[in-house]
């Protein structure tokens, strides 16, 4: 799977993805009053508002990117319904070509890996029956665990030609509170970043493995010193946009080859029409506004590679 994101962002030109993230107040309320209408103010209304949004950015998006992800708690919310939309999703995009990272942040004992592993990355056998759970290309794992917790994952993702972005050093402002933390002189991070490397070593694509790492863009000068300790591993850079994160910040997450790193932007593209930059859209067109927005991630970023080349 890594061989095809790295097809697809080398085809797209785009080194992003596209963050599935709905909350109900970035939903268009012409979206919402149609599915509370039809299934009243209720679990399976929101769902329904959520599908419809999904959708319309899926298809104005679709083929200016290579990759999406659905963050699973924004369905979660939503209980049931809300995780038949995700799967739906999943489903969806899979269908547009595109590549799918569950955000889902997993990693427990290994038992209990093991079994989150199956559910979203592979097949479980009922009686014979193989059935698959949900279905993604990539999730996002925690590694606080250790390799027990992480190592159930690597290994359907070689059953399953999956892969994996592990949190190496995440972009929320407390993130120093644990992750940079200094053990022996070194801060967490750069040995979370090291094991990363070293379980990425025995999962190699043609060009990268496919044990990636996820590192926020919001500390744009740590993609460097942990570029250069995971050379071969592919970044997921969240903090894009609504967090703080700019395409001049972030050249340093990529390789000299231009590849590397995948920057998400969620917010920043889903409610695009609520920014001022793509107000002239309104609210009936958001789809219009979040492929615009993608086009200007995508130019703001390219750039700002091309620059430093
Ligand atoms: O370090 C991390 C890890 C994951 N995320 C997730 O990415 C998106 C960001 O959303 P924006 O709207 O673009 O801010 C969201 O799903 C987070 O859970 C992250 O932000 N930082």
């Amino acid at each position: 799977m890594i061989n095809k994101l790295v097809e697809k962002i080398k085809k797209t030109g785009a080194p992003i993805v596209v963050g599935l993230d709905p909350m109900l107040n970035y939903i268009p309320e012409h979206i919402q009053e149609a599915a509370f209408s039809e299934f009243g103010e209720t679990l399976e209304g929101a769902a329904q508002a959520v599908w419809q949004f999904n959708k319309e950015i899926i298809d104005k998006t679709y083929d200016l990117i290579p990759a999406v992800k659905p963050q699973i708690a924004m369905y979660e919310q939503f209980g049931i319904p809300g995780i038949e939309v995700f799967k739906r999703t999943v489903d969806y995009c899979k269908s547009k070509d595109l590549v799918v990272i569950g955000d889902i942040k997993r990693g427990d004992i290994g038992s209990t890996s093991a079994a989150y592993a199956t559910g979203h990355l592979g097949r479980v056998n009922i009686r014979g029956n193989e059935c698959i759970p949900f279905g993604e290309d990539f999730v996002t794992v925690n590694p606080y665990l250790g390799s027990d917790g992480v190592n159930p994952f690597i290994d359907v993702c070689k059953k399953e030609k999956k892969g994996l972005f592990i949190l190496v050093k995440t972009s929320n402002p407390s993130s120093g509170e644990f992750q940079d933390r200094l053990i022996e002189g070194r801060p967490l991070y750069e040995l979370v970043g090291e094991k990363v490397a070293e379980w990425g070593e025995e999962c190699m694509g043609d060009a990268y493995s496919y044990i990636g790492a996820v590192v926020g863009a919001t500390y744009p000068e740590l993609g460097k010193v942990l570029r250069e300790i995971m050379p071969k591993a592919y970044i997921l850079v969240p903090g894009y946009g609504a967090q703080g994160g700019q395409g001049k910040d972030l050249v340093h997450f990529f390789n000299a080859d231009g590849l590397g790193a995948i920057v998400n932007s969620s917010r920043g593209i889903i409610a695009a029409y609520k920014q001022e930059a793509y107000a002239k859209y309104g609210a009936q067109n958001f789809g219009d506004a979040s492929r615009a927005a993608v086009e200007a991630m995508v130019k703001d970023i390219s750039s700002a590679i091309e620059a430093k080349r």
